[in-house]
């Protein structure tokens, strides 16, 4: 925390932002993990139904990390729900007898920072805290694959018939929204790249980052979340009173919706071979094109519940908390561009093999 915070008696808050799966929930339980020296709390956004990374943030057993210090905010989008949800949940922290002295924000991978920065511009909230940064994770392999990059050509075509359309690409606004309001980016999933793709990537980030902003936004490379939480907290930005540096492809409009996104929870048994499982999503996630794919699943004779992570078709799976009496059968939250064929999709994930 810098001095003049300190003096201010604002308390800081740490926005991080980041395309669906970019490693947020990671990045956050590693500086959680750390000695900060900080009564830290946690407001998680998720845009499925499911609150999947409050209860990742929870099970992972970090010291001294109370429960009512993460806060599920599960209902859709933040930058959507200011007003209900958001407002009311940062005055109750702002009134509790021992207020948290930094709050950290995961906003959904698809929400759009700004509108959540001008929150912090609300009467009742102005006084009391501030935006310390806007930390931006930023899914190294799917940059470099170019899955945030418009189509060039199609982008010119589209421009030919009508000049005022910027790109038809969902993904490309909303990673282009956040990058503009970074004041740190963070490179992630290093691990995944080769070091000349690395460099290249470092450097393309930069590019991008300035066709949006004058201000000088640090690149930092990492994997596993591996940053050190005294780089992450303590930026000192006062983002809420420099808006107008950190452009949206929203401004100027009064609302925005989701609609580019479909999201729903799909139910799947009991499972017992869980490669055979892990392999199924693989490929379903790769035929129906989605974007995300999360959850816990219930796993004869084990007993933890299994999470299980898709970014694409790159999957993940652990054992993490212990499996409760009421989780009989696994809940998975799946997430696309609009126009998911939700029948079918639920049909393959429930009938494997
Ligand atoms: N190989 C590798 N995998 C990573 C890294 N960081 C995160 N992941 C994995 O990527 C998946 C998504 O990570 P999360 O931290 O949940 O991402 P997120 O941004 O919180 O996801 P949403 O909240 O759904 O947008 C998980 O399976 C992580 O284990 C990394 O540095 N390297």
């Amino acid at each position: 925390m810098t001095n003049d915070k300190r003096a201010s008696g604002k308390i800081p808050v740490t926005v991080v932002t980041g395309f669906l799966g970019a490693g947020k929930t990671t990045l956050l339980r590693h500086v959680l993990t750390q000695p900060h020296g900080r009564r830290i709390a946690v407001i998680v956004n998720e845009f499925g139904s499911l609150g999947i990374d409050g209860s990742l943030l929870r099970s992972c057993g970090i010291e001294g990390c109370r429960d009512e210090d993460i806060v599920e905010l599960a209902n859709g989008c933040l930058c959507c729900t200011v007003a209900d949800d958001f407002l009311p949940t940062m005055q109750a922290l702002i009134d509790r007898d021992d207020p948290p002295e930094h709050v950290v924000i995961e906003t959904s991978g698809l929400a759009l920072p700004k509108p959540l920065l001008k929150a912090f511009g609300w009467p009742g909230i102005r006084t009391r805290m501030t935006v310390d940064g806007v930390v931006t994770l930023v899914d190294g392999p799917a940059f470099v694959e170019g899955r945030f990059a418009d189509d060039p050509e199609a982008v010119a075509a589209q421009r030919a018939a009508d000049p005022s359309l910027d790109h038809d690409n969902p993904l490309v606004e909303v990673f282009e929204d956040q990058l503009a309001s970074a004041d740190l980016v963070v490179l992630g999933k290093t691990d995944l790249m080769t070091s000349d793709a690395v460099v290249a990537a470092e450097k393309a980030v930069q590019e991008q980052v300035a066709r949006f902003s004058s201000r000088h936004v640090p690149v930092l490379k990492t994997s596993e979340g591996r940053i050190d939480a005294s780089v992450l907290l303590g930026i000192g930005a006062a983002a809420e009173d420099d808006l107008s540096a950190r452009p949206s492809s929203h401004d100027g409009a009064d609302d925005h919706e989701h609609d580019d996104f479909d999201s729903f929870v799909v139910t799947v048994p009991e499972q017992t071979d869980i490669v055979a499982f892990v392999a199924h999503l693989e490929q379903v996630a790769g035929r129906f094109d989605l974007l995300r794919i999360k959850g816990f699943v219930p796993v004869a004779g084990k007993a933890r519940r299994l999470a299980v992570q898709g970014v694409g078709t790159r999957f993940r799976h652990e054992f993490d908390a212990p499996r409760t009496a009421d989780l009989t059968e696994g809940h998975l939250v799946v997430i696309g561009r609009h126009g998911l064929d939700r029948e079918a999709i639920e049909a393959a994930l429930k009938t494997q093999g």
